[in-house]
């Protein structure tokens, strides 16, 4: 039995998180942790006796061998690096690392002869979106992406969004996009830039997680569209990444890293 801990175990992706390892043969839950709990009573959560539930980092002392994090952007790099210098495997779902410190982790993973995966998305419309706009990207450099998330997200772009950019800004050739003098007369109307790619954020109830991006050419525009509709799109992801984190040897960034 491979032991996980779950962080962040009582949100949104957390709850799902701990059902799929409880679903999953050769895997047993047995460490959760969130700061917000009341109690550290496993079955006030409906978990057997044998979960332990920490409320702090600090206090963690735990014999997982895998570290599943959907926490918030501000918490996953030290969760992160515990996990890491603790020799767990790490498999983080929370976005908001910034590059700076997934190069730290990497580094971290490294001397510690530690494998782990950093996926933006674990679904795979989206693995296949971000590969399918970096392809296109090479044939269409003027290229804009909208992100729809339901209204509780906390972070703006999000996760996926900031890495289509990255992937797109890789490969595209050097280039102005738009009117060099376009200027706002609404603060923010064209949304965020990343090395000149515009990211566009959208928060609505009703919406789980989507994507669209958008390229346009002399007289013709490409699409390409994601759509999570329910968050157990993001489940497949995350169980091949529990099956194969323990054979990776560094820690690597993306769900088609171990597909
Ligand atoms: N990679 C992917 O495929 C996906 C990634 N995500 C990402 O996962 C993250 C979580 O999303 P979601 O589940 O919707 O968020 P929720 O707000 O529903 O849950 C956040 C969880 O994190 C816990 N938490 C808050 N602060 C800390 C901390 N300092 N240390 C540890 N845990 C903490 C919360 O506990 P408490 O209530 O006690 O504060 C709660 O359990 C986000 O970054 C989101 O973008 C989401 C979907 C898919
Ligand atoms: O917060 C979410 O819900 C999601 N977060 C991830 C992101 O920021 O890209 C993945 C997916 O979009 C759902």
């Amino acid at each position: 039995m491979t032991k996980v801990l779950v962080a962040g175990f009582t949100g949104a992706m957390g709850q799902q998180a701990v059902a799929l390892v409880n679903q999953t043969d050769g895997f047993e839950l047995t460490a959760v942790f969130a700061p917000g709990v009341t109690s550290t009573d496993p079955s006030a959560y409906g978990l057997p006796a044998t979960v332990t539930v920490f409320d702090q980092l600090s206090s963690i002392t735990t014999d997982a061998e895998i570290w599943v994090d959907f926490t918030l952007p501000e918490a996953v790099y030290p969760n992160t690096r515990f996990a890491i210098d603790h020799g767990i495997s790490p498999v983080i779902g929370t976005t908001g690392l910034t590059d700076e410190q997934v190069a730290d982790l990497q580094q971290r993973a490294a001397s510690q002869h530690l494998g782990g995966l950093i996926a933006p998305n674990f679904g795979l419309s989206a693995v296949l979106l971000m590969k399918f706009a970096q392809e296109a990207a090479a044939y269409f450099p003027d290229v804009e992406i909208i992100e729809m998330h339901h209204d509780n997200k906390k972070d703006a772009p999000s996760g996926t969004a900031l890495n289509t950019a990255k992937l797109i800004d890789a490969v595209r050739p050097a280039h102005q996009q738009g009117n060099p003098d376009e200027h706002e007369t609404l603060a923010h109307v064209r949304g965020g830039d990343y090395h000149g790619i515009k990211i566009h954020a959208v928060r609505l109830p009703g919406y789980v997680a989507h994507e669209q991006v958008l390229f346009g050419g002399a007289g013709e525009a490409l699409t390409i569209r994601q759509d999570s509709f329910d968050r157990s799109s993001f489940m497949k992801g995350v169980k091949v990444a529990l099956q194969k984190v323990r054979h990776l040897n560094e820690l690597v960034v993306g769900l088609e890293k171990v597909l």
